[in-house]
């Protein structure tokens, strides 16, 4: 299943937020959306979620989602969202319920997705036993065990520190590897961006608006960390962006 946002724009109030948004996301790619401070990033995922409808345009999904998939659209947040009283486990085995799965084939998904997060070892661990990435491989794959078509991630490494982000980009490299996934991307970080993104849809500071879609053909497995050819990606991003994010930035502070 493909996503479309055909010439979507959105208002709150009087604030226009996005304006004419026009991009496909195909399945198998990770789309990253990248833009200044409250140019709308997150509303436009909430749209692609279904969470919100726009003021106009459309948001249509093409095709249908492949069997199995017991859920076509899920979130993967910043503030990764466990149930602190259930374990690994029993936080993964919650989106599975009322599927109609029997409680081997709940097992098999637990089973499956525990082992391409590498947290097999963990299943009976709380969250509060874990540090911040290995509960953000929770919340990845709680999001993988529903099959979803599309996994709609908002800042997903945002709250955490450089080294486990680099690690959990090294992870989601390899997960995508072993099986592609769809995914759409919100990140502030350009090196995010161009490590994990097949394409790179960069927004103008509010109203979003889309300044350029960057594609990068290079396979993820082959982007290494601190790659010259991503600085370059990386540099030409930040010279869409720069001048955006100061305005947006001064614009915040002043209002
Ligand atoms: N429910 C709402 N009601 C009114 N205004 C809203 C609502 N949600 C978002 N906004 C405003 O819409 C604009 C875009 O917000 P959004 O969170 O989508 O931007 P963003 O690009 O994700 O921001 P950031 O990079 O800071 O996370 C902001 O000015 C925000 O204040």
């Amino acid at each position: 299943m493909d996503l479309r946002l055909a010439n979507v724009s959105h208002t709150y109030g009087e604030t226009e937020v996005l304006r004419d948004i026009n991009l496909d996301i195909p399945s198998g790619q990770i789309v990253c959306i990248v833009g200044p401070s409250g140019c709308g990033k997150s509303t436009l995922l909430r749209m692609l979620g279904g969470l919100e409808q726009p003021t106009s345009g459309e948001v249509l999904q093409l095709g249908t989602p492949l069997a199995g998939c017991l859920n076509p659209l899920t979130y993967v947040f910043q503030d990764f969202a466990l149930l602190p009283w259930r374990s690994v486990r029993g936080n993964v085995a919650l989106v599975l319920e009322d599927h109609g799965l029997d409680a081997a084939a709940r097992a098999r998904i637990i089973d499956d997705v525990l082992t391409r997060t590498k947290l097999t070892e963990f299943a009976d661990a709380l969250p509060k036993q874990l540090s911040g990435g290995m509960k953000q491989r929770v919340a990845i794959a709680r999001a993988l065990a529903v099959n979803p078509a599309v996994m709609l991630m908002d800042e997903p490494l945002s709250a955490l520190d450089s080294q486990t982000r680099e690690l959990l980009m090294d992870d989601l490299i390899s997960l995508w590897t072993r099986q592609p996934f769809t995914a759409v991307y919100v990140t502030h970080n350009l090196a995010e961006a161009v490590r994990l993104g097949h394409k790179i849809v960069v927004l103008s500071r509010r109203p979003g608006q889309i300044r350029e879609v960057v594609d990068l053909t290079t396979p993820l497995a082959e982007r290494a960390y601190g790659d010259a050819a991503l600085e370059a990606q990386q540099q030409h991003l930040w010279g869409l962006m720069r001048e955006e994010a100061a305005a947006a930035d001064a614009e915040l502070i002043h209002v």
